[in-house]
């Protein structure tokens, strides 16, 4: 008899968030407090996410809110855990610094915090 996976259902990116957060803070991905952001602007949206201007503690950045009818399931959360952490680890002049992450604690938001691309072009 064939029986279905439950355990490996999607569910919306917020209800990740936590279990982001924590396995990212491991490897000392810094963790942004979300209600120090200020003076949000809208940039634009893609696919997966929408991206403000912001600012945090005098530094200007852009911040990527991954939306939450974007569903994943176990196997994909896993990947997305191991591409930010190399997203982490990368440094190159060419490529977007990564700075971190954020998350709204009630609605689970999760954001990541990125350089932000001054002349608009990435
Ligand atoms: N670091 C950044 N600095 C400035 N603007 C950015 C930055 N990251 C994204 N943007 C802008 O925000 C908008 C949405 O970007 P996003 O990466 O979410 O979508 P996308 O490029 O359409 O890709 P996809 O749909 O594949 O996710 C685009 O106009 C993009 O140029």
């Amino acid at each position: 008899m064939e029986c279905l996976n439950f355990s490996d259902a999607e569910k919306p990116i917020n209800e990740y968030s936590e279990l982001l957060e924590s396995y990212l803070k491991k490897y000392n991905v810094e963790c942004f407090d979300y209600s120090k952001f200020s003076d949000p602007k809208y940039i634009g949206h893609g696919g997966f996410a929408t991206v403000h201007s912001t600012a945090f503690e005098g530094n200007k950045y852009a911040l990527k809110k991954l939306n939450n009818n974007w569903c994943i399931n176990r196997k994909a959360f896993n990947q997305l855990k191991c591409e930010l952490k190399i997203l982490n680890d990368v440094e190159h002049q060419n490529i977007i610094k990564f700075h971190g992450i954020s998350r709204e604690q009630i609605s689970g938001d999760f954001m990541i915090v990125l350089q932000l691309a001054s002349d608009g072009s990435l």
